[in-house]
């Protein structure tokens, strides 16, 4: 009877759990959450893990009918806020294409990975077949354990149709971090990525964490209560960027053809009902509480602090009830940007707990412990499971309680029975007290039993007493009183566990960044969002890409260093130009008196159109980078076109962004928050206006270049005054062992700062005033007017001086 009312009481929650006992590794050991992992996979069997993913139908974009979602809902982004990426972009071949090709035989393991991106990215399929042999016999020469394995994410471990996907992105092979974490994060344990910039981190943590779901995810539609994949990152850019990576990896098919919602860039909705959101500003804030943005969503990319705005609602739409995997990206800038929300969330999404009032104070602790009010997450709910669970504990207390006092009368009975040598019927009334016992939680409101009730039994038991004879009759009593007493504790253990895990295990965490300190890794610890973390440590974390030069641009002051700037942009397009006619020639040269083959012809003409040199300029603050955008412009005016990118919120800085993807722009402006985890192509300069905060800061603005697949290298300057010279030089040569060359443009007379510039603007000048001059002799009528003209064109020039 108990064990039917335990059934029935547990009943609201008994199939989430089912699902979790029997699919999320919930202990620390690895072994264990393989075990587990293993268990998931047969749990998962109705529609096998294994299964392909419904063919990612490319022919969707020109028919969205295809792919669009029973729900009505918009199955593709708009269009006007789409990153372009790779395969919707004409190629474009690095300079030194042709080098590439020549010099396969001579390149190493990493050379020729690099090689096998560019070929891959430039379509060129032949090419890239010939670099994958030398690179797997390469591998196979070295003796490596991984070679004697074909190097495919399928034999990595990761699932078929996912393997495949990775592939047709570009990611023919796993790189080193890619292969080293996957099986990692496939045993389900808490892991630790720590790799330079641009090594392919995302897809690192990406694909392994995908394969940890369910897949096809409706497999439980209606229990979804909310993402089983929660990626935690710094800025809206890079969650943007994490979305759209996501949603390609699931099958998604993304094009400009395709129709959108305007209003909702993140409706991801692709094949088998997959969705992907974002919550990374106010606006998804709102979509997501005014209507069903995250009902049913598998994947939620989110900041702390949004994603705590939502948690916090009274009623809110998140919930992390079915939360299986959580990658924070970038975790020391999380930190650094949302001290409070980030551990906050993390609590909250890990322990499944309110975010307690210490770690956060004031108006956030507040918000959250309303949000875990009004989460839909049981665990942090008085809900009916919880009230359930309640009245279980109750009665099992009061069962425990009474079986105490029964086995006590029991045990007197039985003395009394054996002394007298008619101890049976004491016993057979023992056990028949103990029925009573058991049946009486199954009686509405009997909470007690009844005098009345106590003596019947007593009666019926000393009727039973008197008609036992023999001492079998007494043992097999006993026997049956012992196995009660056994299923007693056995439901008191079932509920005991039920009442005691909140209710579900930790989901997997997986930390990642170039820069992961072991502090970091302490707090994660301290905090208990991982456990026994596996840390995947490739190269030195913390250090930029080999190949990339790294030059100061030493200003006289601070009003000198836009001129500096826009000097030394000038300096770098001049040598580009040069080098790019340079390679051209040679490259005629080598070619004369052989046919040109349409493609190459192709491809030399996608190299003369080419933006020679690419630049993401960081300026020191928001302020500093509106200021500086017009005058940056209007002395860059036929060299660069202008794209500035600002943390503002909307679709602004996802437009920035689109243009210097899709090459309309060759010049990103833009401030420090976007040096994290941007992946934007074919980077070769990335400038600072001023010292980057700390080396930290320049390793990652340094990783916008010299990324995979970018094979041009690259050059990483920073224009400072004299004064700051000291601290750039020990940051970058004492705290990161780089050589760093200082171009002091006015004592090395270089550029418009030395004395061309400075003739430049007095002869500038000196002609305004001369027009003015003439003006004021020859027309004395429109003398007023014109004097005004020219006054602003003087002061306009004026400003423009100044500021550079
Ligand atoms: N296996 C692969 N093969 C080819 N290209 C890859 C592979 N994995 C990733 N890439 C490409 O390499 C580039 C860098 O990857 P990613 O952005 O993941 O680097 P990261 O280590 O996260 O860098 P950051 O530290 O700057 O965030 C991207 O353009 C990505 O598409």
């Amino acid at each position: 009877m108990l064990q039917s009312s335990i059934g029935r009481l547990s009943g609201s929650v008994a199939r989430p759990k089912a699902r979790q006992r029997c699919s999320l590794a919930g202990n620390s050991s690895v072994a264990q959450r393989v075990r587990q992992r293993n268990a998931t996979r047969v749990c998962r069997a109705s529609g096998s893990p294994t299964d392909p993913p419904p063919p990612a139908d490319d022919s969707s974009s020109s028919n969205p009918a295809s792919s669009s979602p029973a729900s009505g809902e918009s199955a593709e982004p708009s269009t006007s806020y789409l990153l372009p990426w790779e395969d919707e972009q004409p190629k474009q071949l690095p300079a030194n294409y042709e080098a590439i090709k020549a010099s396969i035989l001579q390149m190493d393991n990493n050379q020729l990975q690099t090689a096998l991106a560019v070929a891959i990215a430039a379509e060129d399929y032949a090419l890239a077949s010939r670099i994958k042999e030398r690179l797997q016999q390469k591998l196979a020469e070295s003796g490596s354990a991984v070679v004697s394995k074909p190097m495919d994410w399928a034999a990595l471990g990761v699932p078929e149709w996912l393997a495949d996907r990775a592939e047709r992105l570009g990611f023919l092979f796993p790189t080193e971090v890619q292969r080293r974490s996957t099986p990692v994060i496939l045993s389900g344990a808490d892991t630790v990525i720590a790799s330079e910039t641009g090594s392919g981190k995302t897809a690192a943590c990406l694909v392994p964490a995908l394969s940890q779901l369910d897949y096809p995810p409706q497999l439980f539609p209606e229990d979804l209560e909310g993402p089983q994949l929660l990626l935690l990152v710094p800025s809206f850019e890079l969650g943007v960027q994490a979305c759209l990576l996501l949603f390609k990896l699931w099958g998604g098919n993304i094009s400009s053809r395709s129709p959108g919602d305007p209003a909702n860039m993140f409706s991801y909705t692709g094949p088998a009902g997959i969705k992907v959101r974002g919550v990374l500003n106010d606006e998804e804030v709102q979509m997501a509480v005014a209507g069903r943005y995250l009902q049913g969503v598998h994947a939620l990319v989110a900041t702390p602090d949004m994603a705590l705005a939502l948690l916090s609602l009274p009623d809110s739409p998140l919930s992390f009830q079915d939360l299986r995997v959580i990658v924070v990206d970038e975790m020391d800038a999380l930190l650094d940007a949302y001290p409070a929300s980030f551990g906050q969330l993390m609590d909250a999404a890990v322990h499944r707990a309110a975010p307690s009032s210490s770690s956060s104070g004031g108006a956030d602790a507040a918000a959250a412990a309303a949000a875990a009010a009004a989460s839909g997450d049981p665990s942090r709910q008085s809900g009916t499971a919880q009230d359930n669970m309640a009245k279980l504990t109750a009665l099992l207390e009061r069962q425990q309680q009474q079986e105490q006092e029964k086995q006590q009368r029991a045990a007197g009975d039985a003395a009394a029975a054996a002394a007298a040598a008619a101890g049976s019927a004491s016993m057979a009334a023992a056990a028949a007290r103990l029925e009573g016992l058991l049946a009486a939680p199954a009686a509405a409101g009997a909470d007690e039993q009844q005098p009345e009730q106590q003596q019947q039994q007593e009666n019926s038991s000393a009727a039973a007493g008197e008609q036992a004879s023999s001492e079998q009759q007494q043992q097999q009593q006993v026997e049956q009183l012992l196995q009660q007493q056994q299923q007693l504790q056995q439901l008191q253990a079932e509920a005991a566990a039920l009442e005691d895990d909140t209710p579900m295990p930790k989901p997997q965490v997986v930390l990642v960044g170039a820069t992961v300190s072991d502090n970091d890794i302490t707090l994660a610890l301290n905090r208990g969002w991982v456990e026994e973390p596996v840390l995947v440590r490739v190269g030195t974390a913390g250090n930029v890409p080999a190949g990339l030069k790294h030059r100061a641009v030493v200003v006289a002051g601070n009003e000198k260093r836009l001129g500096g700037l826009v000097s030394s942009l000038r300096k770098d397009l001049t040598d580009a130009l040069a080098a790019a006619d340079a390679a051209a020639a040679a490259a005629a040269a080598a070619s004369h008196g052989n046919e040109q083959q349409p493609g190459q012809q192709h491809q030399q003409q996608q190299q003369q159109h080419a933006a020679p040199v690419r630049v993401i300029v960081f300026a020191t603050s928001e302020v500093d980078a509106q200021r500086a955008a017009e005058p940056l412009r209007a002395a860059l005016w036929g060299d660069h076109m202008l794209s500035v990118l600002l943390p503002s919120t909307g679709a602004e800085p996802i437009k920035a962004l689109h243009a210097f993807r899709d090459r309309v722009a060759s010049l990103l402006l833009a401030t420090p928050s976007a040096a994290r985890g941007l992946d934007l192509p074919a980077v070769s300069h990335v400038y600072s206006l001023g010292l980057p905060p700390d080396a930290t800061d320049y390793v990652h603005r340094a990783g916008r270049a010299g990324r995979i697949g970018s094979t041009a290298g690259g050059e990483i300057c920073t224009v400072v005054t004299r004064e700051e010279l000291p601290a750039l030089q020990k940051m970058v040569e004492e705290e990161l062992g780089l050589q760093l060359e200082c171009v002091d443009l006015e004592r090395q007379g270089l550029g418009l700062l030395g004395s061309e510039y400075d003739a430049a603007r007095q002869g500038l000048l000196q002609e305004g005033e001369e027009e003015q001059g003439e003006e004021q002799q020859g027309q004395g009528q429109q003398q007023g007017m014109e004097e005004k003209q020219l006054e602003n064109a003087r002061k306009g020039l004026e400003d423009l001086f100044n500021l550079l």
